[in-house]
């Protein structure tokens, strides 16, 4: 898996072997040991130069060995030999140098890159630390705040920007094997790995850790980057050694490689009509329409530009449409500024006309979530587009099908669900219908892989798959609130569980007023009423109320909790509401009794992932991942817990439907409380590794 030959005379040239990216794995490892030690005892070869096959480098250890038994020689003694060689090492990184990719290049004496080569340390993504060397000699190379940077966020750097930190010693556009074996001929044996400017950057634990919400990979990196200012090389290494150990082993390892592999796994789709992302093609757009320019229209218009795509931008309002435009150029120039790359907005057309769209390939409609506006658009649609043009809706919960009967061609709709801000947000929700073509899926999640997106496919129904399981979450929180708990008990038990924000926090932040529009349009809002069963099931009317009140969260300065000023974003309690809700609960003949985290979390979270065992059940998510990657990346499940079907399967399935049974039993007129039929199957099927739940729901069984 890694092969020696002899270049230009004297350069010895090691090319590892494993495509696609050349992961270390112990093949890997055993060839680079057998290699490296052939060359340096080669006389006629006067240095080395290591390099991967097929335009990559390296793209670190290989992540599939960790789940098993780990074999073959260990990276740190194989990178020390390379660093110990007598001989000048030279890397010629083309492609990527990612993890262990970049650890072994960093024992090379030298190191030259293709300037569009990705380079980093993305361990701290995996639940791990660089544990080959990385944080001894990077810190040593480069300083420890630039090393910090680099190891606890795990971002990826270009060749470029390698060069100006000073990880590399040289950056080519031309063949970069040739650059580093020209580069090979040139130097005398030595190496570069120095003291620098070892000193730590104050506070940073501090901050690591606030913005860790609980992750643990991100603290181990800074405690072995402050080994590395503090300690002698070998010493170093070995503290980075035992602090890898406490996270190889760790529930949190598990889950975020298990998001590395789910986020792969979801751009496989399929859907229950037996189309698929291999036998699916996807069409070729290079103009895409967007109607409405809100909010949603305005981000998925710079999100389109920012992948190169023409856009033709629709608001039938002038003044609206001007209001757009203004913030469109100045998301694009902040963007454009925050990246380093260049500005785009002039393949921006805005229009006030409808039929600027007509040459399109794909059309957005972004308007207002009112079903007799979108109908009366898509009609309009169908007959002014060209014939093949795709229609696209943004909506967040209307139903696709009704809208694909709306048109002339039904088989070209499918649901595009971005999430707020459009431009920034990584998910995608693709809906199709029983009619969508597989070419329209297949198009539709390759422009939002275009974007940068995650894009997830998903099944027709009411919310999909993120709001529909969001609904029993929601809800859970308001009962809980009811029986006696405050918004900042919920929210705090949440936040440490590592959601970003709490439910009530959520809540103030997108306005109370949506979710009121919502439950109106479903006719469960009566004005004034306190009742708390509508439609047959327990309802809890505070939300209502506290609109009624005109508090709609952070815009009106108050909600769930007390703002200084409308807009101000720093959530106090609001002694007003206490003493509201002991009012309600005194109205209700409800008696306030004591609730802590434990039972918050099963309740708002087991009700979340009974939905979600009932959205696998019908299909609408064609497996575990795809509800996993959704809720990581549109919901803020903390990525740690790999979201809340690994999060189930961690905790163990029939603890989590034993659980679900005592909350039934007290509260019978939840619904969303009583345990899906697959979660018990599951259970019956002796709770199997989630890698294995596809297998089980495709089984035919009887629900009798
Ligand atoms: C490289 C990429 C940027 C390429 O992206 P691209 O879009 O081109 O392609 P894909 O992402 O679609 O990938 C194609 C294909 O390849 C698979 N793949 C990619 N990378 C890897 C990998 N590293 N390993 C395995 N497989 C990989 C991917 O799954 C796709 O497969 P598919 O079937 O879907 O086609 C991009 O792929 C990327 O970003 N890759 C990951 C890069 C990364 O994160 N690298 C870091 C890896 S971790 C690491 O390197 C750790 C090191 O620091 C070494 C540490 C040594 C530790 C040894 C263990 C010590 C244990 C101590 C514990 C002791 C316990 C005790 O004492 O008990």
């Amino acid at each position: 898996m890694a092969a020696l030959t002899r270049v230009s005379g004297s350069v010895g040239l090691i090319s590892l072997l494993n495509p696609p990216v050349n992961a270390l794995s112990a093949a890997v490892r055993q060839g680079i040991v057998d290699t490296v030690r052939r060359a340096v005892s080669d006389p006629q070869v006067k240095s080395v130069v290591i390099c991967g096959q097929n335009g990559v480098f390296c793209g670190g250890a290989d992540i599939k060995e960790f789940g098993g038994h780990m074999s073959g020689p260990p990276l740190v003694p194989i990178f020390n030999t390379i660093e110990a060689a007598d001989k000048p090492v030279v890397a010629a990184i083309e492609g990527s140098a990612l993890g262990g990719g970049l650890e072994l290049a960093l024992a090379c004496h030298y190191r030259i890159t293709q300037s569009k080569a990705r380079l980093g340390l993305p361990e701290v993504s995996l639940g791990l630390l660089p544990a080959a060397g990385g944080t001894q000699r990077l810190p040593r190379l480069i300083g420890v705040p630039a090393a910090l940077d680099l190891i606890t966020t795990g971002r990826h750097l270009t060749g470029a920007e390698a060069l100006k930190l000073g990880i590399v010693d040289q950056v080519t556009d031309q063949n970069t094997v040739e650059a580093a074996v020209k580069f090979a001929l040139s130097i005398p044996s030595g190496c570069n790995i120095c003291r620098l400017h070892l000193s730590e950057r104050p506070g940073v634990m501090q901050r690591v850790k606030k913005s860790a919400h609980g992750a643990i990979a991100p603290v181990a990196c800074v405690q072995a980057v402050q080994a590395a200012a503090t300690l002698p090389f070998t010493q170093g290494m070995q503290r980075e050694q035992e602090l890898m150990a406490t996270l190889f082993g760790s529930g949190q390892a598990r889950a975020l490689q298990y998001c590395f592999f789910s986020q792969r796994v979801v751009s496989k789709w399929s859907s229950p009509s037996g189309s698929r992302w291999d036998t699916s093609k996807p069409k070729p757009v290079t103009k895409v329409g967007v109607i409405g320019l809100g909010t949603m229209g305005r981000g998925i218009t710079v999100a389109l530009a920012l992948a190169g795509l023409s856009v033709v931008a629709v608001e039938t309002q002038q003044q609206q449409m001007m209001a757009a435009q203004h913030a469109v150029s100045g998301m694009l120039e902040r963007t454009a500024r925050r990246r380093g790359v260049s500005l785009v907005g002039d393949q921006i057309r805005y229009s006030v006309e409808l039929e600027a769209v007509a040459d399109v390939e794909l059309v957005i409609e972004a308007v207002f979530e009112d079903m007799a506006l979108k109908e009366k658009l898509f009609k309009q649609l169908s007959t002014l587009c060209k014939a093949d043009t795709l229609l696209c809706s943004n909506t967040s919960s209307l139903d696709i099908d009704h809208l694909a009967s709306q048109t002339h061609s039904p088989q070209l709709v499918v649901g595009m669900h971005f999430f707020a801000p459009a431009h920034v947000m990584k998910l995608l929700e693709v809906v199709y219908g029983p009619r969508s073509a597989p070419q329209a899926v297949a198009t539709a999640m390759e422009l939002g892989k275009r974007m940068g997106k995650v894009s997830v496919a998903v099944g027709n129904c009411s919310g999909f798959v993120g709001n529909r399981m969001l609904m029993p979450y929601v809800e859970e929180a308001s009962f809980l609130v009811e029986e006696g708990a405050s918004p900042e008990i919920v929210d705090r038990a949440l936040e440490e569980f590592g959601f970003p924000m709490g439910v009530f926090r959520m809540s103030d932040l997108s306005g109370l007023d949506v979710g009121w529009k919502v439950r109106k349009a479903r006719g469960l809002v009566e004005p004034g009423q306190m009742s708390r069963v509508r439609q047959g099931r327990r309802y809890s009317p505070l939300g209502d109320l506290l609109c009624e009140q005109g508090r709609f969260g952070q815009k009106t300065g108050r909600g769930w909790y007390l703002y200084d000023s409308a807009g101000s974003r720093e959530a106090q309690p609001d002694p007003w509401l206490q003493s509201f809700l002991e009012e309600y609960r005194a109205r209700q003949g409800l008696v306030s009794r004591r609730i802590d985290s434990q039972e918050v979390l099963e309740r708002c979270l087991y009700a979340l992932i009974n939905e979600g065992f009932n959205i696998l059940q019908e299909g609408i998510a064609a497996g575990p991942e795809d509800i996993d990657m959704i809720y990581v990346f549109g919901y803020g499940f903390p990525r740690h817990r790999g979201g809340p079907m690994f999060y189930a399967s961690q905790v163990g399935l029939a603890q989590v439907l034993q659980r679900l049974e005592h909350y039934q039993q007290l509260h019978p007129d939840i619904p969303h409380l009583r345990p899906s039929s697959l979660l018990r199957r599951l259970v019956s099927s002796g709770s199997p590794r989630i890698q294995r739940w596809r297998e089980i729901i495709r089984m035919p069984h009887s629900s009798l």
